[in-house]
């Protein structure tokens, strides 16, 4: 099996060896402190050896539950939000057929999501859509208290129980919550649900590998021990006595840092390939709620190519030299598509008979690093072999463990969030909730 590669010779520029070598020192102390636990949020590691970790036991488990599910329903709608959401999204993305959801047989339930929003419009149509099908839940919120999946879940419970009955319902829904703590870890104790905890040293953004993400995952029928199976490999190359410059988490992150420092602000995450553009976003709650605190961190942004190269493509080459792009570039494609001949050639495009569509995608992608390059725009690229469950296995751990070395060498608390409460305070003293009254009055005197 091949591992994910991550490439910078296009990154650093003039003097690119010295300027990484002087900044290893600071990355292994970030790994060493990973590893020793005595860092800030170290009470949040769990994900660390979570990959080799999960046991024959826990992976059998969520089968069994994903069997129970898929038995049943004909829709799974997942419900949770930030990184009770986005792993799930960010796999079944990548790895479903783009138009799934117009295939008339269906090997496995179809999963859909809500709790991710608080769309009235979105719900509604959720709403009508499973109206007289055979559908099932899996609540996910660590904390339990979460507002947008509490808000769904209680609408798509009612209709459930409504349409099958409270007791066949009580099969068809499981909970993702903490052990002990929280509102729906009592609901799903009094409702009797089949359950699933999320440890409660894994914070949320970092959980697509518990439960949270394998659930959903192995409900639309794709192979999570080969997930897990490529985080394994990912974790032990990225591992503790791992060299530096053979640690790819660790120039990774080294990288982003010395990029950082010389007024590169924003990282954007490139895809050329549209199956991943939810794997940005997950990406994006990673970097952005681990690293964006104490008014430091990177903005991490993201763009589809070659889509958005006709709408931001501009701004990228020519705008505000703030920028570094972080390309994900998929090696083999899973189908074949050819490009015919024309014996009019009224559109010109004859000189690609012959060829296939991935080989002009590919000339794209090349021709843009070197204009985005030119143009000053540093470019690091991760080549994935294909997009399987394996690869995205490696990728999942590649960015987690990135994450947490980037976080110490910034020198932030990389596993907290504490800045997402601001509107949420204001959002419940707007909504008059119990408990809010002094802040309601703070929050209404300001309208
Ligand atoms: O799983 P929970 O507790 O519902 O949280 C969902 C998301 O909300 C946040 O806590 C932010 O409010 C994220 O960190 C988290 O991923």
């Amino acid at each position: 099996m091949e591992t994910i590669n991550l490439n910078i010779e296009k990154a650093l520029g003039k003097g690119a060896k010295e300027q990484l070598l002087s900044a290893a020192p600071k990355a292994e102390d970030a790994i060493k402190t990973l590893h020793k636990g005595n860092g800030k949020g170290n009470d949040f590691l769990g994900w660390l050896h979570l990959p080799s970790s999960i046991s024959e036991t826990e992976l059998s488990d969520i089968e069994a539950a994903a069997k129970q599910l898929k038995d049943r329903c004909e829709i799974v709608v997942a419900i949770g939000i930030g990184g009770s959401y986005l792993g799930a999204k960010a796999v079944l993305e990548a790895l479903s057929n783009t138009f799934i959801q117009m295939q008339t047989k269906q090997s496995a339930p179809l999963v859909l999501f809500a709790g991710q929003n608080i769309g009235e419009d979105y719900l509604y149509e959720l709403q009508h859509i499973l109206q007289n099908r055979q559908f099932g839940l899996i609540n996910i919120s660590k904390s339990g208290t979460t507002t947008e999946p509490a808000l769904a879940f209680r609408l798509l419970k009612k209709q459930l129980e409504d349409q099958v009955g409270k007791n066949e319902a009580k099969n068809r829904i499981i909970a993702i919550t903490d052990a002990s703590k929280g509102a729906l870890r009592k609901l799903a104790d009094k409702e009797g649900y089949k359950t699933f905890i999320i440890p409660d040293n894994v914070g949320g953004r970092f959980s697509v590998l518990t439960p949270v993400g394998l659930l959903p995952i192995a409900v639309a029928g794709y192979d999570i021990r080969q997930l897990v199976k490529g985080a394994v490999a990912m974790e032990n190359k990225c591992g503790e006595n791992v060299p530096f410059t053979e640690n790819p988490a660790a120039v990774y992150a080294a990288t982003r840092n010395i990029l950082y420092k010389a007024g590169k602000k924003i990282e954007i995450l490139v895809n050329f390939n549209p199956k991943l553009h939810f794997f940005a976003e997950w990406w994006k709650q990673l970097y952005g709620e681990s690293e964006g605190k104490d008014h430091l961190g990177i903005y991490p942004a993201s763009v589809d190519f070659t889509t958005d190269l006709h709408s931001m493509g501009q701004w990228i080459q020519d705008g505000e030299r703030t920028i570094f792009e972080t390309v994900l570039s998929v090696k083999k494609m899973k189908y074949k598509v050819e490009i015919p001949a024309d014996e009019e050639n009224l559109d010109g495009l004859n000189f690609l008979a012959g060829k296939r569509v991935d080989e002009v995608n590919k000339m794209a992608e090349l021709g843009t690093q070197i204009a985005h390059v030119d143009g000053g725009v540093p470019n690091l690229k991760i080549e994935i072999p294909e997009i399987t469950e394996y690869y995205l296995g490696q990728l999942i751990y590649f960015f987690e463990k990135a994450c947490g070395i980037s976080g110490y060498i910034l020198g932030v608390n990389p596993f907290d969030q504490p800045g997402v409460e601001a509107y949420k305070k204001n959002m419940f003293a707007l909504l008059g909730k119990p408990g809010y009254e002094a802040e309601t009055k703070a929050i209404k005197a300001k309208l």
